[in-house]
């Protein structure tokens, strides 16, 4: 398994540029399902889940050709719509399959997604709103089998604003017959990149980005050619890190009306913050970030997946900061590593009471998730000595050349394979 070993205490300084967004590529990936036309998809990252997202379609018979670096062409009509569960398990968002093809082909036999370390992510939004359009759902042997002679469009208030729930039933809805509208819809960034890719393939959208999305449903829809966004919650990554470590560090292609609740926090953690033509440029003047408390919640509010990154940050930041999770259960698995690390955090429910201490300290850590990963190697920048982070291929699921990127932004950072 591949090791992250990080020397850290060099605030990072210089520039670094925004992949694009994993959390957009995947049901745009998965909306290829939706049309045999050919669809050209543009800046995609480099990404082991764009890999197994990849590998799912090619199973069903869709080969991807790779037009350029980072540019695919897919297209023609899958053989079986069966997503197996040795590829579902390795990722959640394979279930993003399931609304088109059961809209274009009647029919999927999706494997249950496995609960991962961040808590339990049940997935019944997405089967009720199916079912509310018509589908007939059976869950059986672990697998989701759905089939449909043809989805009816129908209001579908959803529980809470799930986001991959919102984009597999905007995906179903565009070829359903009639008019769709969810309720309580998720407004994430991706799911507006995932409307606007569907809207260049012929679909009618109207209301994406807010929490009411109308879908009129149309009979067929056609190739197109689509750049993914640059994903958010890498900028906000890198803007973290170099808060962290005190440093100066501009994050090209970073969208700061995707990142608000994020720079108002890093602003208010002391980072001076400009938004310019080439992205977004963070300055610590070198001092010490204070510490920040946040609270988690749907978009526009704070985003879960910028939780980890900010405990790191709030570990050696002045003062003590409430860091309050309330989208995932167990979405805190950083902070015994931390704390391993030299972090003074204590964990109550769903809080993290955090005590900034001046200086951390290396340690071996275990990755143990996605974000995680993120926040245990900006620890591992602040610290004094040397840090192992081990297994990896968590942060290699979201984060396209992490060691490169932080080189050029002056780290001590190299990977073993181990
Ligand atoms: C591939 C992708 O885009 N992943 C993102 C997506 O995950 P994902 O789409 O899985 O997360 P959801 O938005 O669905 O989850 C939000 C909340 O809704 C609950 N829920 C969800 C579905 C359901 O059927 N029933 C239910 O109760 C979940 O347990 C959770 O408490 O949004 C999360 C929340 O912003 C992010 O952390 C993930 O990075
Ligand atoms: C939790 C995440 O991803 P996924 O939903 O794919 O597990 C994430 O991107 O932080």
């Amino acid at each position: 398994m591949d090791k992250l070993i990080i020397t850290g205490g060099q605030p990072l300084n210089g520039e670094v540029w925004t992949s694009g967004a994993k959390n957009a590529a995947l049901p745009i990936l998965a909306a290829t399902l939706l049309t045999k036309d050919r669809i050209t998809i543009s800046n995609l990252p480099h990404l082991q889940d764009i890999t197994t997202t990849l590998e799912l379609l090619g199973c069903m018979g869709i080969e991807p050709v790779m037009e350029e670096k980072m540019c695919i062409q897919l297209g023609g009509a899958v053989n079986h719509c069966h997503a197996p569960y040795d590829l579902v398990k390795k990722m959640r968002a394979s279930i993003l399959v399931l609304g088109p093809l059961l809209a274009h082909y009647g029919e999927a036999d999706v494997s249950l997604p496995g609960g991962c370390a961040i808590g339990s992510r049940p997935v019944d939004i997405h089967i009720h709103g199916l079912e509310a359009m018509g589908a007939d759902i059976t869950v059986e042997n672990g697998y989701i089998r759905a089939r449909a002679d043809r989805l009816k469009g129908a209001r579908i208030v959803m529980d809470v604003p799930s986001v991959t729930g919102t984009e597999n039933l905007l995906m179903a809805a565009t070829l359903a017959d009639g008019t769709t509208v969810l309720e309580n819809a998720a407004r994430e960034p991706e799911i507006v990149d995932l409307a606007e890719c569907l809207i260049a393939m012929g679909a009618k959208i109207t209301g994406h980005g807010s929490s009411t999305i109308t879908i009129e449903g149309v009979d067929a829809l056609h190739g197109c050619k689509y750049a993914v966004m640059p994903d958010r919650i890498e900028s906000g990554t890198f803007l973290v890190a170099a808060a962290a470590t005190r440093g100066r560090v501009l994050v090209r292609d970073a969208r700061a009306d995707t990142l608000e609740a994020v720079l108002v926090k890093l602003e208010e953690a002391g980072a001076h913050i400009e938004v310019n033509e080439q992205g977004i440029l963070l300055d610590m003047k070198g001092q010490r970030p204070k510490a920040v408390s946040l609270r988690t919640a749907p978009y526009p509010a704070f985003p879960t997946d910028m939780q980890a990154q900010f405990v790191a940050l709030n570990a050696v930041a002045e003062g003590h900061s409430r860091v309050i999770e309330t989208i995932f259960e167990n979405r805190f698995m950083h902070v015994q590593e931390l704390c391993r690390m030299g972090a003074d955090i204590a964990l109550e429910g769903n809080t993290a009471i955090i005590n900034g201490v001046e200086k951390l300290s290396g340690a071996p850590v275990m990755a143990t998730d996605l974000r995680a990963s993120a926040s245990l190697v900006i620890a591992a920048l602040t610290a004094e000595g040397e840090t192992v982070v081990d297994r990896i291929y968590h942060i290699d699921r979201g984060y396209e050349c992490i060691e490169e990127k932080l080189r050029m932004l002056g780290a001590h950072i190299r990977r073993t394979a181990g």
